[in-house]
C-alpha cells in the first residue's frame, strides 16, 4: 500500500551554517489516494532515527479504519537530509570530490531539513495540507514549518517536541556524540566509522526514552542467584547492536546536531513570538513519562500557540510512548478534529476552512 520515491533537487541549496549541498535528493513514501481538491494530505515528519516509511515504525496508526485511512487521507514522509534511507546524507557521493562526505558532510538545522521538504512539496504542487503532524524530533520540525509558512497546513499535530532545545537535551545529545568521539575508528573515512561508539550512543539515548518503570516492567531481574550479567544490561547491548544494523555514525552526529539546533526563534526575536505567527489549528500531545521531552514543554507550547490545544497521554514507556500508546493517540487526535469540525460548522460558509472527513 505504501509508494516509495525519490525526489532529486539539482540545484545548489544553502544551508543556514552558510555551507551548501550542490544538490540533494530526498527519498519519500506515500500511502492512500490524493484527492482531486488535494485536500486531504497528511504530512508525517519522521523521529531522530526514523525513516520515511512511517508504516514500519508507527504500527497503529496508516491502514483501513485506523486514524490514517488510505480510502480518505494521502500520507507522505520524507526522510530528513543527513539522513541514511535514501536521501542525502553523510555517506552520500559528494559530487564535488567523487567518494562519500564522510566527516565533510555540512551542518544541517531543523529550519534546512524543513526547506528542503518545502522544496519537495513545491515540485508535488501541494498548495495545502490538511495536517502537518510529526513526533519527537520530528514534532520539531512541524513547528518549524508551521511557523516558516504559516499558512501551509489546516492543522498542526506535534507529540513530545518541543520549540527550542532544551539544555538537558543537548546534554543528552551531546554525551552521545561524545561516546562517538571515543571510537579510535571515529577517525577513519568509512561507512562503519565510529560504530562501537554509536552502539555506546544508542544506550545512552535509550535511557532518556524510557524511564524507571520500564525497566521495572521489562528488565526486572527474578532470578535472586544472580550477581552480574543483568537483563537491563544485556538489553543496553542489544539496543546498541539493533541500531548498529541500520544506521551509521556519521548521520548519528548530523541529525543529534540538528536537533540541539531546534530553536524556532532564531533570528525571529524569539520563541515567543514565533509561536504567536502559528495559524494552523494546533494539538500539543505530551507523554506523561517523558524525561526528554517533559509535559512542561508541551504546556510551553499550547500557552503561546494562539488556540492551541493540549492533550495527555498516559504511558510508563516515557518519550517512546507515542510509538506505543497509538489507541491513545488515535482517540485525542480523532477528538481534535471532530471539534474543528463542530467549530467549522458554526462559521460563515465564506470562513470555513477545507477539512476532509476525519
Ligand atoms: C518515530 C520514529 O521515527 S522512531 C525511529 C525509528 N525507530 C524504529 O524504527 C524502532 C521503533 N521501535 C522502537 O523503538 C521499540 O521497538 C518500541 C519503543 C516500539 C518498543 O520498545 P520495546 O518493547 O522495549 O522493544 P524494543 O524494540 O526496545 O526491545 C525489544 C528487543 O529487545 C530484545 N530484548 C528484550 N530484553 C532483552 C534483554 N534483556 N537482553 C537482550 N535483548 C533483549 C528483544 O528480544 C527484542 O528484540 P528484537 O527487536 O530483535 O525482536
Ligand atoms: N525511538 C526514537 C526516539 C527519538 O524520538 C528514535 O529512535 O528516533
Amino acid at each position: 500500500m505504501t509508494k516509495h520515491h525519490t525526489f532529486i533537487y539539482d540545484q545548489e541549496f544553502e544551508l543556514e551554517s552558510g555551507q551548501s549541498l550542490p544538490e540533494f535528493r530526498l527519498r519519500y513514501t506515500t500511502f492512500g489516494k490524493l484527492n482531486e481538491a488535494k485536500d486531504n494530505i497528511i504530512w508525517v515528519c519522521h523521529a531522530f532515527t526514523g525513516s520515511s516509511d512511517f508504516t514500519d515504525w508507527w504500527k497503529g496508526m496508516f491502514g483501513p479504519g485506523m486514524l490514517y485511512d488510505p480510502e480518505r487521507h494521502f500520507v507522505i514522509c520524507a526522510n530528513a537530509i543527513g539522513g541514511c534511507y535514501g536521501s542525502t546524507g553523510p555517506l552520500s557521493v559528494d559530487p564535488n570530490k567523487s567518494r562519500p562526505y564522510f566527516h565533510d558532510f555540512p551542518s544541517v538545522t531543523n529550519r534546512d531539513i524543513i526547506r528542503a521538504f518545502d522544496k519537495l512539496r513545491q515540485h508535488l504542487g501541494f498548495e495545502k495540507l490538511h495536517t502537518l503532524i510529526g513526533c519527537s524530533m520530528g514534532g520539531q520540525q512541524a513547528l518549524e514549518w508551521a511557523v516558516l509558512n504559516p499558512g501551509l497546513s489546516e492543522h498542526l499535530i506535534v507529540i513530545g517536541s518541543n520549540a527550542k532545545h532544551s539544555p538537558w537535551g543537548i546534554a543528552f545529545n551531546e554525551s552521545q556524540r561524545m561516546a562517538i568521539e571515543q571510537d579510535p575508528t571515529w577517525q577513519l573515512y568509512t561507512a562503519h566509522a565510529g560504530m562501537e561508539g554509536m552502539k555506546v550512543a544508542r544506550s545512552i539515548a535509550l535511557i532518556s526514552y524510557r524511564n524507571y518503570q520500564t525497566y521495572d516492567k521489562t528488565q526486572y531481574e527474578t532470578d535472586n542467584t544472580k550477581t552480574d550479567d543483568f537483563k537491563a544490561s544485556s538489553y543496553q547491548r542489544y539496543q546498541g547492536l539493533k541500531l548498529a544494523n541500520r544506521f551509521n555514525a556519521f548521520t548519528y552526529w548530523t541529525l543529534s546536531k540538528a536537533m540541539d539546533s531546534q530553536n524556532v526563534g532564531r533570528g525571529r526575536d524569539g520563541v515567543l513570538e514565533a509561536l504567536a505567527t502559528v495559524k494552523a489549528k494546533a494539538l500539543f500531545i505530551g507523554m506523561s513519562s517523558d524525561l526528554l521531552f517533559p509535559m512542561q514543554e508541551q504546556h510551553f507550547l499550547t500557552k503561546n500557540v494562539p488556540g492551541a490545544v493540549f492533550e495527555p497521554i498516559h504511558s510508563d514507556f516515557g518519550h517512546d510512548g507515542f510509538l506505543l500508546e497509538t489507541e491513545q493517540l488515535t482517540d485525542k487526535i480523532r477528538a481534535f478534529y471532530w471539534r474543528g469540525l463542530r467549530e467549522n460548522r458554526r462559521r460563515k460558509p465564506a470562513e470555513r476552512l477545507v477539512t476532509v472527513g476525519v
